[in-house]
């Protein structure tokens, strides 16, 4: 059998397919964005014939660049935005409803409502996370209460709920299979994360009913087999990953106490705690790293509402920098007696704070401060909020103390704001030789399951650093830049 996988990575913004070589190099790539709509304010939703589409054309230019055919792959493996919740007909395959993306607010006030009745105790304790929207049972019941007759279907057992990974397989495998993995069934408050298992108290709590929920499997498992009406061939599906833990097993952090970072729109932080089920104190999330072999590691995650999209704001809102790559070497202009802070507070802030209505701020300002200084303050605000994350998983987790950073995504190309987050971070940030580490993850699952592909060890062992940054900064000019972020943060904060 030969090696070559394929990575489907179904992402917020675009869709992209990466074939792969048995020694991980990068053979083929597909990439196609996709139409965003904003039917109201706070309101996100993507088309699932969208985003089917691209996945299809993606993979054919995939397979196309890397000149090969379907038949020659050993195993596909699919990774995926978390969260976003798809609704379709069982018999007909047609969604009831454009899906409900993560970053929809639209069920903000049934999550209050729920809080106020005191519910988020048991909802944490079963499923490691808080009481908000960006999950997706509260979008499951959203959609079963507005899609007219959509709630006595699903209780008929006629509708089937799915997130994105789910939604592929279904139309990959041509509606054989319904299923998900451990991960992402993590990620929609329904999944108890300790027994393994979809929970009835909270499926009553939510009132979505068990007849719509995908079978669970573990990370790298048989999925079926694509329906070769679709790529002429019937090529295994074999692992499946939220996207966040596909990259924290594409960054081969198996070990407790190993760290990545994804530096994209957002930033997503993830510390593997192995078999320990951290609960945090300090509002982070706990969640499934991975299940293989039935074998269930967790990890704390932090989340970042704005990393690259502060990059973006400076090009496409303020106008100050026209490429993302010149941010580093404005940041490097700038003036060293001066310093601003931006709380990029766009759309509230996240962990740890998880202040919904806080709004940004940009603090600090003279009469000679100039783009140079604000888009320095952008990129460190980065910085400033990953320390605050790695603070908060310190707190929570003793062993997180001497952690080395494994950084990943479009934003970790700028060697300046990854020099200044070891600085802020007084910690190592290892940035890797394969920056597609979530697609690598996704490839990874499906190669292992296959047999064609090394096991943890094989594969950690062939994991290589392009560059490590250390920390340079005086100890003095670290504690005076993280006291004036914190009394920004301060400031900032609605409550
Ligand atoms: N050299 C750079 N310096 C700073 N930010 C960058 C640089 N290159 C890309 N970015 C930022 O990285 C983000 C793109 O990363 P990517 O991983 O593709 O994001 P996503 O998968 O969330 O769409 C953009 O927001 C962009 O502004
Ligand atoms: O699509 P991304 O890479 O921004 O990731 C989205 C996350 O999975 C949301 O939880």
């Amino acid at each position: 059998m030969s090696g070559f996988i394929l990575a489907i990575d179904q992402g917020t913004t675009s869709t992209r397919s990466i074939v792969f070589d048995s020694d991980y190099r990068i053979c083929g790539v597909g990439q196609q964005e996709f139409p965003q709509h904003f039917p109201a304010s706070g309101w996100v939703e993507h088309d699932g014939e969208d985003i089917w589409r691209t996945a299809l054309e993606t993979i054919r230019f995939a397979l196309a660049g890397a000149k090969i055919a379907a038949s020659d792959l050993a195993g596909i493996g699919i990774t995926n935005q978390r969260e976003t919740t798809l609704i379709w007909d069982r018999a007909s395959g047609q969604l009831i409803h454009r899906a409900i993306v993560w970053q929809d607010r639209r069920t903000a006030d049934v999550c209050e409502r729920l809080k106020a009745e005191g519910a988020e105790a048991l909802v944490t304790e079963r499923t490691g996370l808080l009481l908000d929207p960006y999950f997706s049972a509260t979008k499951i019941a959203w959609l079963l209460d507005n899609v007219p007759g959509a709630r006595l279907r699903a209780e008929a057992g006629e509708l089937a709920f799915g997130t994105v990974d789910s939604y592929l397989l279904w139309r990959l495998t041509g509606g054989a299979v319904h299923a998900t993995d451990a991960t992402n069934a993590s990620r929609t408050l329904l999944y108890d994360i300790a027994r393994g298992e979809w929970d009835e108290d909270l499926l009553r709590l939510f009132r979505v009913p068990r007849a719509l929920l995908p079978d669970v499997r573990d990370c790298a498992a048989d999925f079926g087999s694509t329906d070769p009406a679709i790529l002429g061939t019937a090529v295994p599906i074999a692992g499946i990953a939220g996207d966040q833990h596909a990259a924290t097993l594409g960054q081969a952090c198996f070990g407790p106490g190993m760290m990545k970072a994804t530096y994209g729109t957002g930033c997503f932080a993830l510390l593997n705690t192995g078999t320990e089920r951290v609960a945090s104190r300090n509002r982070l999330l706990t969640t499934i790293a991975y299940r293989l072999d039935g074998k269930t590691s967790y990890a704390l995650e932090g989340s970042i509402f704005v990393a690259g999209s502060a990059i973006q704001w400076l090009r496409d809102g303020l106008g100050i920098i026209q490429r993302a790559d010149q941010s580093g070497g404005m940041a490097d202009a700038a003036d060293p007696e001066q310093q601003l802070y931006l709380v990029p507070a766009f759309t509230g802030l996240g962990a740890p704070w998880w202040d919904a209505h806080a709004r940004g701020a940009l603090y600090g300002l003279t009469r000679s401060s100039g783009p140079n200084e604000i888009v320095k303050a952008a990129l460190e605000s980065v910085c400033f909020q990953t320390r605050d994350l790695l603070d908060a998983m310190r707190r929570d987790w003793a062993s997180a103390g001497d952690t080395v950073l494994r950084v990943d995504g479009g934003m970790v190309a700028s060697d300046w704001t990854m020099q200044r987050l070891a600085d802020i971070l007084d910690a190592p940030v290892d940035r890797p030789v394969v920056l597609e580490t979530t697609a690598l993850g996704a490839a990874w699952l499906a190669g292992r399951q296959r047999g064609v592909w090394p096991d943890e060890a094989g594969f950690a062992a062939g994991w290589r650093r392009e560059h490590r940054f250390l920390p340079a900064m005086t100890s003095d000019e670290r504690e005076r830049k993280l006291a004036g972020w914190h009394d920004a943060v301060r400031r900032t904060l609605t409550a």
